[in-house]
C-alpha cells in the first residue's frame, strides 16, 4: 500500500463557550500522504491546520469523516494506529522540564520498552546529529526555546514511528536557530527516510523542505499539488529584455500598436523593454518586430515568483497567470 495517511471528509465543528456561535474549523476536508512523502500542510491563521493534525494524532476527535494510518482507522483501533505516528504539537510541550536532555530521551526510549543500554548509541547519535550532546546534562527548563525544540524532535525521532507529525517546527526561533532547525530537518529527511506532515508559516521552511503542499483555507482543501508544480504553475509570465540601443520614437509608437502591455525604459546605455505576455507565443512576434527595426537584443530576463507569492495569491483566490496562456 502507498498511502500511509488517508484522510477523509473530516469535519469538525466548534461551539465557542460564551457566545454558543459554532465555528466550521474542518469542512470537509480529504488528503492523502504517501510513504517517504514531506507533506507541508498551509494556511492563513484559523484556516484549520493545528484542528487537523490534532484529529490525525488522535487528540481530538473528529465529528464526522475518517482517518486511516498505514490502514488502520484511528478511531477504531486507536492505539494501533496512533503507535506509527510522533507529533511535535506546540513546540517544546511534550518534554519534561524538570528532567535532563538526557533524562527525557531515556524516559522517551523507556515508553517503547526498550532497555537504556540497548538505546544508548541511537540516543548518543541524535543528540549529536542535533548539536545537543554537549547539553545532554542539563535540565530542560535551563535550555533556550529553539534547544528545547531540538530536543522535542529528537524525542519524536527516537520513537521511530512510520509518520513525524511537526506543529510549526520553527517558530519563534531566532533566524539562526530557525535555520539549524531546517538543516536538521532536511537531514532527516534525507537520512531517515520517514513520512512527515510539518505545518508552518515559514514558507522558506515549506519550500525547503517539502515536496507537496496541502492548502487550507477556512476550512477546507483550497489547493492540493507538488511545490515545483504550483511554482510553475504562477511563474509570472513578465520578461525585461534589455536593448542593444536605444528606440527611436518611431519605433516606439509601432511597438506599443502591437503590444499594449509593453513598457519602454530609455536609457542611453541599457535601454529595457518590460512586457507582460498575454500568449506564450507573443514573445516570438516582439523578436521578429524587433529584428525588422534592426534593434539588437542584450538579454531577457523572466520575473520569478517563490513560493510565499505563490501560497498568496492561492489563499487570496488568484487564477495562476497560466490560465491566461
Ligand atoms: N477549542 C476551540 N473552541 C472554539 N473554537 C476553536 C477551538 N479551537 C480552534 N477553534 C477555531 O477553529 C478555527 C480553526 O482553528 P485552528 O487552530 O485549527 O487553525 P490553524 O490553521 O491551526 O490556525 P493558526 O495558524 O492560527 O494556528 C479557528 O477559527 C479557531 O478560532
Amino acid at each position: 500500500m502507498d498511502e500511509i495517511i488517508q484522510v477523509t471528509n473530516l469535519k469538525k465543528t466548534y461551539k465557542k463557550r460564551k457566545t454558543n456561535e459554532l465555528v466550521k474549523a474542518v469542512n470537509n476536508i480529504s488528503f492523502s500522504v504517501k510513504k517517504g512523502e514531506i507533506l507541508g500542510l498551509l494556511g492563513p491563521n484559523g484556516a484549520g491546520k493545528t484542528s487537523t493534525i490534532k484529529m490525525i494524532c488522535g487528540l481530538l476527535k473528529p465529528d464526522e469523516g475518517t482517518i486511516t494510518i498505514n490502514g488502520i482507522n484511528n478511531q477504531d483501533k486507536r492505539l494501533k494506529a496512533l503507535q506509527h505516528i510522533s507529533s511535535v504539537l506546540e513546540g517544546n510541550r511534550n518534554l519534561y522540564w524538570r528532567l535532563t536532555v538526557r533524562e527525557n530521551m531515556d524516559y522517551f526510549a523507556g515508553n517503547r520498552g526498550i532497555s537504556r543500554k540497548a538505546v544508548a548509541p541511537q540516543i548518543d547519535d541524535l543528540l549529536t546529529k542535533f548539536n545537543l550532546k554537549q547539553k545532554e546534562h542539563e535540565l530542560v527548563n535551563r535550555l533556550s526555546r529553539g534547544m528545547q525544540q531540538k530536543l522535542a524532535i529528537a524525542v519524536a525521532m527516537l520513537a521511530e514511528s512510520d509518520v513525524i507529525l511537526l506543529d510549526e517546527p520553527t517558530l519563534g526561533l531566532d533566524v539562526e536557530t530557525g535555520y539549524e532547525v531546517r538543516e536538521i530537518l532536511r537531514g532527516i529527511v534525507k537520512d531517515y527516510n520517514r513520512t512527515i506532515i510539518i505545518s508552518s508559516h515559514d514558507m522558506d521552511v515549506i519550500q525547503d523542505i517539502c515536496e507537496r503542499t496541502v492548502i487550507i483555507n477556512n476550512g477546507t482543501v483550497v489547493t492540493d499539488d507538488r511545490i515545483e508544480n504550483l511554482l510553475r504553475l504562477f511563474a509570472v509570465k513578465s520578461y525585461t529584455i534589455t536593448l542593444g540601443k536605444p528606440l527611436t520614437s518611431q519605433q516606439q509608437t509601432k511597438l506599443l500598436q502591437f503590444f499594449p502591455t509593453l513598457t519602454y525604459t530609455p536609457d542611453t546605455h541599457h535601454p529595457t523593454l518590460e512586457i507582460d505576455l498575454q500568449r506564450d507565443d507573443e514573445i516570438y512576434d516582439l523578436f521578429e518586430v524587433l529584428k525588422t527595426e534592426s534593434t539588437p537584443v542584450e538579454s531577457i530576463d523572466r520575473k520569478t515568483v517563490n513560493f510565499e507569492q505563490v501560497f498568496m495569491k492561492i489563499v487570496k483566490g488568484e487564477a495562476a497567470d497560466h490560465a491566461l496562456a
